[in-house]
């Protein structure tokens, strides 16, 4: 059976200063980069074999110290980045007007084709993500993956894994650097496909972080 591990990266500068980040970056902070060397101690555990990141900076530098862990090479996936938020990104959420509030409202109590301007839908990152996971069973027996990507994406992967919408993720809190499972199985009796084993564990983490967008 595969499974694969799946990380959020470590807290950044603009998860502390509650700013939306999407697909645009900042580094990580102190404490981010002290989470990333906490779930790295864990996955070293683990057996892990192949660190598949998102090829956005702070996930890039988050799998870094979990690669060097576990010693093991980095792919880079650009279908692992964040939700593209459109005219909202770099925004504080606290500035929002009430018109684009509701815009990043949609993407909680919405529709899967619901999306801020200029930014990606539900649907369009939930494909991107299955497309990447499914990658992962192409590689060779034993393999033990773990992929690094982004809250609100990692979220809509195990939302609709569980047959939830995509658009249920906001439901899931995924803490920085927590650390969720997801196995292929095949079975006769039980659910064949994806299975969700664990969801946004913070066990291994000392100061976990807020959950910066919590409003
Ligand atoms: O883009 C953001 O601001 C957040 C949303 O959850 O994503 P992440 O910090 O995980 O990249």
């Amino acid at each position: 059976m595969l499974q694969v591990y799946l990380v959020r990266h470590g807290e950044t500068q603009w998860n502390a200063e509650r700013r939306i980040q999407g697909q645009s970056d900042s580094p990580l902070t102190s404490k981010g980069v002290e989470q990333a060397w906490q779930v790295a101690e864990r996955a070293r555990t683990l057996g892990i074999t192949h660190v598949i990141a998102s090829d956005l900076g702070r996930t890039q530098q988050t799998a870094r110290i979990i690669a060097d862990a576990c010693g093991c090479e980095i792919t880079l996936d650009s279908r692992l980045r964040e939700l593209d938020m459109g005219v909202l990104e770099q925004r504080h959420v606290d500035s929002l007007t009430d018109e684009e509030e509701s815009w990043r409202r949609t993407l909680v109590n919405g529709t899967e084709d619901g999306r801020i301007p200029e930014g990606e839908s539900m649907l369009e990152l939930s494909q991107r993500m299955h497309a990447a996971l499914a990658e992962c069973l192409k590689l060779p027996e034993g393999s033990r993956p773990l992929l690094v990507s982004h809250g609100m994406a990692l979220g809509c992967l195990v939302s609709t894994i569980l047959g939830l919408p995509a658009y249920a993720e906001r439901r899931l809190r995924l803490r920085n650097c927590s650390l969720s499972r997801i196995d292929y199985q095949e079975s006769p009796w039980l659910a064949s496909g994806w299975v969700v084993e664990m969801a946004g564990d913070i066990s291994h983490l000392d100061a976990p972080a807020l959950d910066e967008l919590q409003r």
